[in-house]
């Protein structure tokens, strides 16, 4: 992007330039060098996210977007104007922060503190007018503040204040909205009202740059997101670019499972606890797909059990989390049906498996290989969170494979899947004979050749 050589008119930048742009920025704070070659460039109608752990600089990036802080080095310039060489009102009418900390010390009424808000806008001689009166009567229904107006600020509660302050910041009419942790007192319905919100005025032409800590409320709603760590821009860029779990363990010392959320889509991260490897001895394999394995996955390798899992299809969301865990999958295309070599790797697994675990899967045709295949294990768990008897598979034959495994295998439900696996590995008997086995192995082969 080729920098421009005019200056603003009216919030807007020159031709071509991005909104906001901070070139290699160093800010020191009490003696500390806080951060240091940070540059950024945020184009009109952008929703950036600014993530990072606690004590990165977001709020300090966002101090020295709207002027607040000279950095040391670099600079940064708001619709092409050096922001810390502007008059604090020349300022005010370009950006607009709602702060993190949203106590006040000043004893307005909420609709009195919505109209500070205007003060960039009105005439010298403080002339109200009906567009400012208008103005910030949108702002307090957009934030849905209007019920308040007349309350004191100092009687509300941080996530109404925080919603009030939000409104000010809207009646301020800015290009560029700030906002650090907006969402941070909110329930959660105002926090997706609120990111709705900013989401809508972004769609309208308007630019935000927003602190959020929440991941995947940022990932769900910023265009692009900054990850902040160790005092510059660890990555910039898309949602799932910058989301990766190694971006995510080296900026936070997270471990994280990063997948795509099954209703929305986006992308989404999943914090684990910090688990010491168990001792736990043993291999497991487990048939699942469409997301019945994963807490299965985690749980035994957590324990320190040798897992495997599969027949998957690829980009399943158990194959993403096999992947991050990284538990041995067998997989096949997407959409495709277990082959031949999956097939063969499948039982492969399951032979030196000491103890299989079917999740709660679908018992159809996508899992038929894999349902007859676990036929073969010598010890098997399977789990069921809705009674078989509810489930109307009658005379499949995906159904016919399954009976056949309930016949020997011991029923569970998810929560109990590490302690029967344990039991079992550790050579307490499932409730089927080995007669029963052998019966039940014998009818599965003549089934699987027969088909
Ligand atoms: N006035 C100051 N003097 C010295 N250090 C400061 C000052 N203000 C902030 N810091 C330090 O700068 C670092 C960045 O703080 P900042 O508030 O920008 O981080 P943050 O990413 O917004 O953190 P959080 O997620 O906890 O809100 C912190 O280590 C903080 O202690």
């Amino acid at each position: 992007m080729t920098r421009g050589n005019g200056s603003a008119r009216g919030g807007t930048p020159p031709d071509g330039d991005p909104l906001v742009r901070a070139s290699d920025l160093r800010i020191d704070l009490g003696g500390t060098t806080i951060l240091d070659g940070v540059s950024l460039d945020v184009d009109t109608g952008t929703f950036v996210g600014l993530i990072g752990p606690n004590g990165a600089g977001k709020t300090t990036l966002l101090r020295a977007l709207n002027g607040a802080l000279t950095p040391a080095l670099g600079r940064v310039e708001v619709a092409g104007e050096r922001i810390d060489r502007l008059g604090s009102k020349a300022a005010s009418r370009l950006v607009a922060t709602v702060p993190q900390d949203t106590s006040v010390s000043f004893d307005f009424d909420a609709r009195e503190t919505v109209r500070m808000g205007r003060t960039p806008h009105l005439s010298r001689f403080g002339g109200w007018s009906d567009e400012d009166s208008a103005a910030v009567e949108r702002a307090m229904e957009r934030t849905d503040v209007t019920g308040l107006a007349d309350r004191a600020v100092t009687g509300l509660s941080g996530g109404e204040r925080q919603r009030v302050l939000i409104a000010r910041a809207l009646a301020q009419a800015t290009p560029l909205l700030l906002l650090d942790e907006p969402t941070a007192s909110l329930d959660i319905n105002h926090q997706v009202r609120t990111l709705e919100l900013v989401s809508e005025l972004v769609a309208e032409g308007k630019t935000a740059v927003a602190a959020i800590h929440d991941l995947n409320l940022a990932a769900h709603y910023c265009d692009e997101l900054v990850l902040l760590s160790g005092g510059g821009v660890v990555a910039a860029g898309p949602p799932a670019e910058v989301l990766t779990e190694a971006n995510l363990e080296g900026a936070f010392d997270a471990n994280a499972v990063v997948s795509r959320h099954p209703v929305t889509g986006s992308v989404y991260v999943t914090a684990l606890p910090e688990t010491r490897a168990g001792d736990a001895e043993g291999r497991v394999h487990v048939v699942g797909g469409g997301g019945t394995a994963a807490r299965h996955l985690y749980l035994l390798s957590a324990a320190g059990y040798d897992v495997s899992v599969g027949a998957l299809n690829e980009g399943d969301t158990d194959t993403e989390t096999a992947r991050s865990l990284g538990v041995d999958a067998v997989t096949v295309p997407p959409f495709s049906s277990v082959d031949s070599a999956a097939r063969d790797a499948v039982a492969d697994r399951i032979e030196r498996a000491d103890c299989v675990v079917v999740a709660d899967v679908e018992v159809g045709r996508g899992n038929l290989a894999n349902l007859r295949a676990a036929a073969d294990a010598d010890s098997l768990v399977l789990v069921e969170e809705r009674p078989f008897a509810e489930r109307n598979y009658a005379g499949t034959e995906g159904e016919r494979a399954y009976e056949r495994l309930r016949a020997r295998g011991t029923v569970v439900s998810a929560g109990d899947v590490l302690a029967a696996v344990t039991a079992a590995v550790e050579g307490e008997a499932t409730d089927a004979t080995s007669e029963e086995r052998t019966e039940a192995r014998e009818a599965s082969q003549s089934d699987s050749s027969a088909t």
